[in-house]
């Protein structure tokens, strides 16, 4: 059971809202999670603790925007982890896509990335963010050849890709370190709708069976190998690792 109410606050989004709703059965309508349908974007509001503000997915003008275009390209630990050089444009399952904004990052860079996002409400918020994207007007043509989503479990879905993507990409939520009020406030809403992943491990066995080139594992620089596996090599950043693991068959 999904602990979420959808609700439309304006009247031409009450389509949207009932389909998502039959969707998410069932719902409980005191639930402290709220999907909620505006004018121009689905968001998740924690109705316990509005200080925290919404979360929903924007690649437009978002902080992934600003990455897009002031970041460090292919300079990126990202970039390097994914083997993105010159002329290869690898492609790219992220099997863990959340919120999107490494499959964008990669996907900003050139890669064709296939997000696969298990939580109804995540997918929910990703599918629009996406949609909202490719209808821009100047990252739209790019955002709908490179871009995809689908919703699902990783652990089916990589079984079911019908293609060998080059890279498998995995992210999974790892429990928070920092003082919870150091985390970022949409982190916050985020991580207490989704809690840890703690079936985590089993997804490396599952990207290492599929991917043509390598398996890319994001980890904080505190936490140990995902499934306790060591990989090949590791990109460190401020506080997070890229552990890489090179194919070889
Ligand atoms: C830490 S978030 C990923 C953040 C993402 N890298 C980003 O840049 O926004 C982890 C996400 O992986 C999803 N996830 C975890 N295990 C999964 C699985 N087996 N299949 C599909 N999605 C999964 C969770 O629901 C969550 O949304």
């Amino acid at each position: 059971m999904y602990p979420i109410q959808v609700i439309a606050e304006v009247p031409e989004r009450t389509a949207q809202a009932a389909e998502l709703a039959a969707g998410l059965q069932p719902l409980t309508a005191d639930a402290p999670f709220a999907l909620v349908w505006g004018e121009q974007h689905l968001e998740l509001r924690k109705l316990d603790e509005p200080k925290l503000g919404p979360v929903f997915v924007d690649f437009v003008e978002g902080a992934v925007a600003h990455r897009r275009k002031f970041g460090g390209g292919r300079g990126q630990s990202i970039a390097k982890a994914v083997g993105l050089k010159a002329g290869a444009n690898p492609t790219v399952v992220d099997a863990t896509a959340g919120l999107g904004r490494d499959a964008f990052v990669l996907a900003s860079l050139g890669c064709q990335v296939t997000m696969l996002e298990r939580h109804p409400v995540v997918a929910a918020l990703l599918a629009d963010g996406l949609h909202r994207a490719q209808q821009d007007s100047e990252i739209g043509s790019w955002m709908r050849e490179r871009m995809f989503l689908r919703p699902g479990s990783a652990l089916e879905n990589l079984r079911q890709l019908g293609f060998t993507p080059d890279v498998v990409y995995l992210d999974p939520m790892f429990p928070h370190r920092q003082k919870s009020a150091l985390v970022k406030k949409e982190m916050r809403v985020f991580q207490s709708l989704v809690g840890a992943d703690l079936d985590a491990d089993a997804l490396l066995p599952a990207a290492l069976a599929v991917a043509g080139k390598r398996v890319v594992v994001k980890r904080p620089d505190y936490a140990g190998y995902l499934n306790e596996m060591k990989p090949g090599m590791s990109i460190e950043t401020k506080s997070n690792r890229f552990d890489v693991y090179v194919i070889s068959r």
